[in-house]
This record gives C-alpha cells, sequence and structure tokens, in this order.
C-alpha cells in the first residue's frame, strides 16, 4: 500500500450504480480504475468518460464501458488525480499531460473528486512547475512572452528529445514559478494570451481531495 492506492481505492467509495464517471490520468487515477474495474466485471453498471489516450487504454483493457465526452449529455462525477493542491482545494494539474481533456471533463461534471498522496498538499502553489497547453504554430511567441513575464517557461520534450504532443496535438510549456502569489490573477493573464489553448491552474473545480498516506490511512479535505 502506498499513498497513492490508498487514496484511489478510497475513491470508490464515491461510486453509485448507473453513474457516468469522468476518468482522469495518471499513476493514482490507476489505483481507482483497478478498484472499478473489479467492479464492473462483478456487474456494476457504469460507463466512463476518459481524459486521456493512456486512460482509454487502461479502460478497455479493463473492460470497462467507455463513451466520448461529446457521446454524453453530462457526468455525474469525475475522479483524478493532481499535482500540487492548496488549502483552499485549488490546483496544478498536467503533470501527465491530460490538462486539456481533464478541464473539459471536469467543467462537464456535477461533482469532482481528486485523489492524491500527501506529498501533494501544499500551503501556496507554484513548487510544481505550472503546465500550458500552446498551440504549435505560436509556441515561440508564447515562450517568449512568459519568458518576459519571468515565468522561466521550458517546452516539454518527451523521451525522444522532441517536443511532447497533447493528444490534441499541442505543445506544453512548463512554467517554473516557485510560489503562485495570486492564482487568479495568473489564471486569467493565461486565458488571455494568444497560443494558449489551456493551463494547468484548476480553480474552484474540486469539493473534495481525498489524501493518502503512505501507512495506507485517508484523509478527506472538502470545500
Ligand atoms: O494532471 C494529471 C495528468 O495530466 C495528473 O492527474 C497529475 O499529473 C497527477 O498524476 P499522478 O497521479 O501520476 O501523480
Amino acid at each position: 500500500m502506498n499513498g497513492k492506492q490508498a487514496a484511489g481505492q478510497k475513491a470508490i467509495e464515491e461510486i453509485r450504480e448507473g453513474q457516468i464517471i469522468g476518468l482522469g490520468t495518471g499513476s493514482t487515477v490507476y489505483y481507482f480504475l483497478e478498484a472499478l474495474a473489479t467492479k464492473v466485471a462483478d456487474g456494476f453498471n457504469v460507463i466512463g468518460v476518459a481524459t486521456s489516450q493512456k486512460t482509454i487504454k487502461l479502460a478497455n483493457e479493463w473492460k470497462i464501458p467507455m463513451r466520448t465526452l461529446s457521446e454524453v449529455e453530462k457526468i455525474d462525477i469525475t475522479i483524478d488525480g493532481a499535482d500540487e493542491v492548496d488549502p483552499q482545494l485549488n490546483g496544478i494539474k498536467g503533470g501527465g499531460g491530460a490538462l486539456l481533456y481533464e478541464k473539459l471533463v471536469a467543467k462537464s461534471s456535477s461533482r469532482c473528486i481528486w485523489i492524491v498522496d500527501s506529498a501533494k498538499t501544499k500551503k501556496q502553489l507554484g513548487a510544481f512547475p505550472l503546465p500550458v497547453e500552446v498551440i504549435p504554430f505560436g509556441w515561440k511567441y508564447v515562450r517568449n512572452y512568459l519568458s518576459e513575464k519571468g515565468y522561466a517557461p521550458t517546452l516539454r520534450l518527451d523521451t525522444d528529445g522532441h517536443p511532447y504532443v497533447t493528444d490534441a496535438s499541442h505543445y506544453i510549456l512548463d512554467l517554473h514559478l516557485n510560489t503562485i502569489v495570486n492564482p487568479e490573477a495568473l489564471a486569467n493573464e493565461l486565458d488571455h494570451l494568444t497560443g494558449v489553448v489551456e493551463h494547468g491552474l484548476f480553480l474552484g473545480l474540486t469539493e473534495k481531495v481525498i489524501v493518502g498516506y503512505p501507512d495506507g490511512h485517508t484523509e478527506t479535505l472538502n470545500q
């Protein structure tokens, strides 16, 4: 047992029969999917909407019935991971590169719950590099703008040293900020920058965070 596993397994208690479930991305969500797959194999009836190709692959392997976001009218609940969470339950997401689809699925959901290990809870956001998804055509313009602002952007690369390409065919710039003093102001600035498709600041989008600890116990943080 580790913190991610503890949080992922605990989240299964939030799921009800017949629900449409947003399925996040990452190594913590893996444990939730594993627990969900066990229930589905026992005849539990749910439908999943994935936030990435990685999650679709896992869900298919585990025979979880799936739809795309455009095939459903609404999502009842989304279970997703996060890279950092502050006491207001704002967070940074996108370490796994799925921030655009994760935000779309979160915004389509009646309820959104994050599952994290205890190392992810922070007094202030910003130690984790903030991902910004950009149109490849304009990545240099956006990088230069963010660089002049002192946000220390770096282009995310894949294991071959090529630009990392998201599921929606965009690039990612990671901002090395150390501390984000005013997340709302930064989100607003990034929302209005030409060439930015989405950023990893998820503000006011989750109602509950399940924190898992290395000894296997969990704690729930509520809005
Ligand atoms: O935002 C994400 C992917 O885009 C993930 O939820 C986030 O990176 C946490 O991942 P992990 O559970 O592997 O630590």
